[in-house]
């Protein structure tokens, strides 16, 4: 049976046992056409890669389904990880559907809402320790050596050979035309290495003959993969306390950096930063001009492609996708506290026509 989305692409995928495979019809994702957003940042071609629209509304699903499958191969009774939120709620899910126990480390008080009520939700065992993401990934990593959970952190390769479909879909949805540069969030940095593979294989097996810049954007005071690229090191300083409004990528201590910054240079790439303000201005913006509703993360990819137009870092006429990673009903606190409050009124039409001229 031909599925959709993840597993349109079996050939590509490391899955010995069919029978084993976790779905919850991940993948196929919109790619959207935003010409009003592109008009307004005078650009040709721009695209957004809607991942929001997953299952459990961010892209980990497609890293999961192929992650809890290979559990299941195992016969793993338990799987973990440790998260800044979405990484969480998808193996929540997928260990649910799968009959898995699941443990899930989360920074204490920085986790966005919605995610936090997935993971309760769906059944896992949520633990808040007091300290951050990277710390939570350490303590997990000791339970996994221990013996007592399979670990689904972007640590495990099953997790990228899910998430590289993005890339594959992406050549799907530009009628095999690869585009000339990809713009997304970097946190633990899984995804742009594993994006940037998709297209290598796309290349390889001859679908595509060209291959996108991978341009990975950071908040302000997130920025490890950015400070390394700068410097062009090949490895990181970690940031000792990483600190941003986009909860999701709030991580000093990327572990897969020196695949990140592979593809960025490999891809004769970038990595740039954003600060919280863009990434609320962007985050806006996009839900305005186009109708796509994302998480703050997700919305520094918009944050960096304008800024590196103002920095003319990006050909304007080239054929450009953002990806945005999460849905904005993720962090319902974030988008409220950047919006206009509601007006409040008794049940009066008088009161009511003036209000609505305001
Ligand atoms: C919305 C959103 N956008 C971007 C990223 C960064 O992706 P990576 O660079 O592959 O880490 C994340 C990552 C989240 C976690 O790391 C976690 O959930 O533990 C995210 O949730």
């Amino acid at each position: 049976e031909r599925r959709s989305g993840v597993w349109r692409y079996l050939e590509y995928l490391p899955v010995k046992d069919t029978n084993k495979i976790v779905s919850l019809w991940e993948g196929g994702t919109p790619l959207y056409k935003c010409d009003n957003l592109a008009k307004k940042l005078g650009l040709k071609e721009l695209y957004v890669k809607n991942e929001g629209a997953n299952p459990t509304g961010s892209f980990k699903d497609r890293g999961m389904t192929v992650g809890v499958t290979r559990a299941n191969e195992l016969g793993a009774p338990v799987v973990g990880c440790a998260s800044t939120g979405n990484t969480s709620a998808s193996l929540a899910a997928y260990s649910a559907r799968s009959g898995k126990k699941c443990i899930v480390l989360l920074p204490g008080g920085k986790v966005a809402l919605g995610k936090l009520a997935q993971a309760m939700f769906y059944g896992a065992k949520v633990v808040q320790i007091n300290g951050n993401f990277d710390q939570a990934l350490v303590m997990i990593k000791n339970l996994a050596l221990e013996n007592k959970l399979y670990l689904l952190n972007s640590v495990n390769p099953f997790r990228l050979e899910g998430q590289k479909t993005i890339g594959f879909e992406i050549c799907d949805q530009l009628d095999f035309e690869a585009p000339s540069a990809v713009i997304l969030p970097v946190g633990n940095a899984g995804n742009i290495s594993a994006i940037w593979k998709g297209f290598k294989e796309f290349k390889e097996t001859e679908l595509i003959d060209s291959l996108p810049m991978m341009i990975g954007i950071q908040a302000e005071g997130a920025q490890p993969i950015v400070k390394a690229y700068k410097a062009q090191k090949d490895n990181i300083t970690p940031e000792e306390s990483p600190e941003t409004i986009a909860t999701a990528i709030r991580i000093g201590n990327p572990v897969n950096a020196v695949k990140a910054l592979e593809a960025i240079n490999q891809s004769n790439g970038l990595a740039e930063f954003v600060t919280d303000e863009e990434i609320t201005a962007a985050q806006k913006l996009l839900a305005q001009t186009e109708g796509i509703f994302v998480e703050p993360a997700s919305a520094s990819s918009i944050a960096g492609l304008i800024k590196l137009l103002d920095m003319g870092a990006v050909d304007k006429d080239g054929k450009i996708v953002c990806i945005t990673t999460g849905n904005g009903l993720k962090d319902p606190d974030a988008a409220i506290k950047a919006s206009i409050l509601p007006s409040e009124i008794e049940c009066d039409m008088e009161v009511l026509r003036k209000v609505i001229e305001e």
